[in-house]
């Protein structure tokens, strides 16, 4: 099962997701209240080996401004959200990162439709951490794709039996406060995630 950890600001939380076994971290990029800039994002992924993917998020941002915050803080990959056209993703492709696209159930589920190379399918608003109806996905996306939106170590099981994703996406379900993150927790999430 792979395991993306969202919403990382603070070295510590980088090392426990890292030494957690997570497969991808990612920076919010975008307007939050987990936002860093691409410069703290450059400090917090330096450390981050080169097996762990490395995400900017990104929500409705032009795509130059994407293109220069994701360069500016070295990262491996940029995830999407919103309703960014088929043209967002091709003129980010030649930057050589993975491309991850994110949207609610409602868009288009085939993994690849925008050439993009993995997709998370999340709740209506991403980051929120409230949980839906996972089980509504089951059987429908197709490729690569995380399930993302309220999971947390104590439902992340259920979450998988339901739906069947690839990978999963965590955010607010690994925090004890709005963008803090707990070491413990993001163990947690990982061991749970994987079946342990
Ligand atoms: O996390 C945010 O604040 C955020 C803001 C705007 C766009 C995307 C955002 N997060 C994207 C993620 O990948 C989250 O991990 C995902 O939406 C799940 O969040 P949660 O329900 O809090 O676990």
């Amino acid at each position: 099962m792979y395991v993306k950890i969202c919403g990382l600001r603070e070295p510590g939380h980088v090392t426990a997701a890292v030494e957690a076994g997570a497969d991808a971290i990612g920076f919010v990029l975008t307007r939050s209240s987990r936002r860093v800039t691409p410069a703290r994002a450059r400090e917090l992924a330096e450390a981050v080996p080169p097996h762990v993917l490395t995400v900017g998020v990104f929500a409705g941002e032009p795509s130059e401004e994407v293109r220069a915050a994701t360069l500016e803080a070295g990262l491996r990959a940029v995830q999407l959200h919103g309703d960014h056209p088929h043209e967002d993703f091709t003129a980010l492709r030649d930057l050589g990162v993975t491309l991850v696209r994110a949207g609610a159930a409602s868009t288009d589920l085939r993994c690849g439709a925008l050439d993009e190379d993995l997709l998370i399918v999340d709740a209506p608003r991403p980051g929120s951490g409230e949980p839906w109806d996972w089980s509504a996905v089951r059987g429908r996306p197709e490729g690569r794709w995380m399930l993302a939106g309220g999971l947390d170590p104590s439902n992340v099981a259920r979450a998988i039996a339901a739906a069947r994703p690839w990978g999963v996406d965590v955010s607010s379900g690994v925090e004890v406060a709005p963008g803090v993150k707990d070491p413990g927790l993001i163990r947690d999430f990982v061991t749970a995630a994987r079946g342990g």
